[in-house]
Formats: C-alpha cells, structure tokens, sequence
C-alpha cells in the first residue's frame, strides 16, 4: 500500500497510477474535497474528466495510515513544510517521497532538505521528471527519476513506484534531481514570455540553451552531478516545461509575455523559485543573467523590452 498525501493535479495523477499495483490512499487537507471526490469518483478540483479507480481509498484524516507504508507529498513546494509540521505526528516511521519542484523562497532549501529538518532521521526520497499530471492520469508512457541518498532504499522505492505506464531511473543524487525540476520551472516561465511577446521560437532555444548552461553553473555548485542534470529531471523537464503550453509555468510566462491575464489560484512553482534560485546565486557570487530577467519581469511585467536589451547587450564570451 501507498499514500499519496495532496489532492492536486500531480498528487491524484500518481495515485490513479499507482492503483495499477494495488491500494492507494490519496489524502487532501480539505474534509469537503475529500467528500466531494468519493461522492463524484472524481477529482473535479484540479484532474477533472478522469475517473479514480476503486482501489484508491480518499481521506482528510491521516491517523489511519497503516504504519511505514511510503507516503508521497504532492503539495505546491512553499506550503511542503508547513504541511509536514502540521502532520508531523502521523508521518513520523514512513518513508517520505517529495513529489514537489522548487526551492523554498524563505530559506532556499528543496523538499528533501525541508523534510530531513522536519522531521530528522526521516527516510527521504524526490520523485521528479518530465510528466504532465494528465498524461499520467491517462495511462500514457511516462519515465520520471527516483532519487535516493540511500541507495538501497531507493532500488526498494524504485520497485515499489514503478507501474505499467510510470517507468523510474534510480539516482542517488538528490541535489540535482531536485535543482533540475526546480530551476527548469525558472526558465520555462522565460520561455514563454518569449513567445508570448512573439519574439520567436531561435530565441526560445537560445534561451533555453543559457538557461541550460545557468541551472548547471547553479546546481553543480551546490553539489549536484553533470549527469543528472543531463537526465530525465533536468534536461528531460527543461524540455518539456519549455515546449508545451499544457505547462502552467510557461503558460504564466507567455501571459507576462504578451500582456495578458493569468489566474493567480494556478499553481506556478518558477515564481517563487526564481527569487529563491537568484538569492542563492549571488549568495555564492554566481551569475545566472536569465534568472535575474525573469525575476525583473515578475517585479515589473512592463518590462521586457529593458529585460532583452539587458540580455542582449551582455559582454560578448564564449560559449
Ligand atoms: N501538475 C503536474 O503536471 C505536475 C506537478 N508536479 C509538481 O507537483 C507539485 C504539486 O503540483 P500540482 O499537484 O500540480 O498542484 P495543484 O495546484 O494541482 O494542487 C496542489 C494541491 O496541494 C494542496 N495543498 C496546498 N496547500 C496544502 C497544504 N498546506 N496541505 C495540504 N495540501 C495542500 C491543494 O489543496 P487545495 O485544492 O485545497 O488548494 C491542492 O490539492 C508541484 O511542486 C508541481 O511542480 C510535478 C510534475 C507534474
Ligand atoms: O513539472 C511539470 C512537468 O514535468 C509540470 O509543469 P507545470 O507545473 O509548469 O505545469
């Protein structure tokens, strides 16, 4: 048995998944959303159109998890540690697998970070990669990575998340697993205020390419491996995330891009990320120049004719 704790779009796409292999219990913090989805068999608030299949078990109350059962956390990444405070208790003994992207903006740490600080000695474990929550939820072919400091517990989380159209890679390095799905929100929001402001698809891979070259000069100097940047959870999602409109931070971009209105409710895991990942940066004295455009076009939408001239007129270097 799993437990998928957060009933968002990724949280229920999992859940839907993992019932291929046998019981999952998906849990939301809201006692009506969990009504709401056994009544329906449906979850209408954030994966509406897909069924969930009998045998996933909904609650808002995690006092029944059977013990040391692994517990996914679906969550939006600024509200991971409060989450885990709050439910300390409960999730105490089980292997806790972050299924979130970002850096916390108040103390520029990732999820696995947050959870060792939370809860110490816990078994901690990221699951992250290129993946809409939808193809998931549809049973379409999807390869994430599943990262594990420990190397045995992660071949065990391996085996026990894998499912007939969910396909993990091992990896025990943590750091940049997490850096890669956390800083590619970052430049998928630039890629889409290229094209929303219709400056073209040459600049959205020359964007993408520096953007690339910036998460590797970021997340190596924080610990992280060249070949896991290179993977399914960095290279893999930068590709994904900056390419597809059914992305919501590039969406979120291409409507800074062009001016146009954006649901503030949606969830855009690059915003706050962007200003956590720059703070970092010049922390350490390094200088991540797309980064800084989007952060400058989140502070002030108005203006990205500066923000290009800005990028263009940089010191010419070599590549
Ligand atoms: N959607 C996708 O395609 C993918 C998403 N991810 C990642 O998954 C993470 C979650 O995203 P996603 O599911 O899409 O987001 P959604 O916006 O769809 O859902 C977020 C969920 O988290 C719940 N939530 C918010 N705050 C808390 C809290 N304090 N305690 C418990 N639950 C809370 C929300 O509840 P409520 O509805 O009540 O607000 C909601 O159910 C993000 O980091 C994202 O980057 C990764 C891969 C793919
Ligand atoms: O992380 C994702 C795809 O791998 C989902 O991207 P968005 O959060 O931008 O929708």
């Amino acid at each position: 048995m799993i437990c998928v704790a957060g009933a968002g779009a990724f949280g229920t796409a999992l859940a839907i998944s993992l019932a291929a292999n046998g019981p999952v219990i998906l849990w939301t913090h809201d006692a009506d959303h969990a009504t709401a989805m056994r009544e329906a068999r449906e979850n209408a608030r954030r994966l509406p159109g897909i069924a969930l299949p009998e045998g996933i078990t909904i609650t808002a109350d995690f006092d029944t998890l059977p013990v040391e059962i692994p517990v996914l956390l679906a969550v939006p990444m600024q509200q991971l540690r409060g989450m885990v405070e709050t439910h300390a208790e409960a999730l105490r003994g089980h292997p806790l697998i972050a299924c979130c992207k970002g850096i916390e903006l108040s103390t520029g740490n990732g999820p696995t970070a947050i959870l060792s600080e939370t809860l110490p000695g816990a078994t901690t474990a990221i699951l992250t990669g290129p993946s809409f929550a939808a193809d998931i939820a549809r049973g379409l072919p999807t390869a994430l990575t599943l990262a594990c400091a420990d190397a045995a517990i992660g071949r065990h989380l391996q085996q026990a998340l894998t499912t007939p159209n969910l396909r993990l890679y091992r990896s025990t390095d943590t750091t940049g697993a997490e850096l890669g799905g956390a800083l590619k929100n970052v430049i998928a929001i630039g890629a889409g205020a290229v094209m929303g402001a219709g400056l073209g698809a040459s600049a959205r891979a020359a964007l993408m390419t520096r953007g690339n070259a910036e998460i590797a000069r970021l997340a190596t100097a924080l610990g992280a491996q060249a070949e896991t940047l290179s993977g399914l959870s960095g290279f893999g999602d930068l590709v994904l995330t900056c390419t597809s409109d059914a992305s919501r931070n590039y969406r979120f971009g291409h409507a800074l891009g062009a001016g146009t209105p954006f649901d503030p409710t949606i969830t855009v895991e690059g915003a706050a990320t962007a200003r956590a990942a720059l703070d970092r940066a010049q922390a350490m004295g390094l200088d991540l120049p797309v980064t800084a455009a989007v952060v400058a076009l989140l502070d002030r939408p108005d203006s990205l004719p500066q923000v290009m001239e800005t990028l263009l007129s940089r010191p010419l270097k070599e590549e």
